[in-house]
């Protein structure tokens, strides 16, 4: 099958406050992050109809995000790029997720840090679009101690 278009819904600079880091002092404090997020729909029914309810809607994405960042309280970026694009996979009908999740005031040398993913949707939305290393880290930190 030929596809003849590739449409995103993008959202850029989306700013949170949320815990994150992994050193005790930034467990007690919140840090802004800045996140953009492409999600690659297929906008067609919208662009017809002009109905947000046919949308995927940028506002509801920026809600969630918001929301999950602030649940989250991860220590690594790494954590919450991945906890962020296996809900947006789970909730929202896209099939490609590029997530980037800045810290601004992390480092005094340098404008932002962070890290960016690239996800493709899972074949069944009822799998996580990260592999399940779940195991694996237990496994080594049982070994560890
Ligand atoms: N690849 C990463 N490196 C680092 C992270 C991170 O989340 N991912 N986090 C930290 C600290 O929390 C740092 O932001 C404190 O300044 C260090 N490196």
């Amino acid at each position: 099958m030929f596809h003849t278009q590739s449409d995103v819904v993008f959202i850029k600079g989306l700013k949170v406050e949320a815990v994150i880091g992994v050193f005790d002092w930034e467990r007690a404090i919140t840090q802004p992050l800045l996140i953009d997020i492409t999600l690659e729909t297929d906008i067609s029914r919208a662009a017809v109809s002009d109905d947000v309810s046919d949308a995927l809607s940028y506002k509801e994405v920026c809600d969630d995000v918001n929301e999950w960042c602030k649940e989250i309280q991860a220590k690594l970026l790494e954590h919450l790029a991945g906890q962020i694009s296996d809900k947006l996979f789970a909730k929202y009908d896209c099939q490609k997720i590029t997530l980037s999740i800045a810290k601004p005031t992390a480092i005094a040398q340098a404008d932002a840090v962070g890290v960016q993913i690239t996800r493709y949707a899972p074949a069944s939305t009822n799998e996580p679009a990260t592999k399940d290393v779940t195991k694996e880290v237990n496994d080594s930190q049982a070994d560890d101690a």
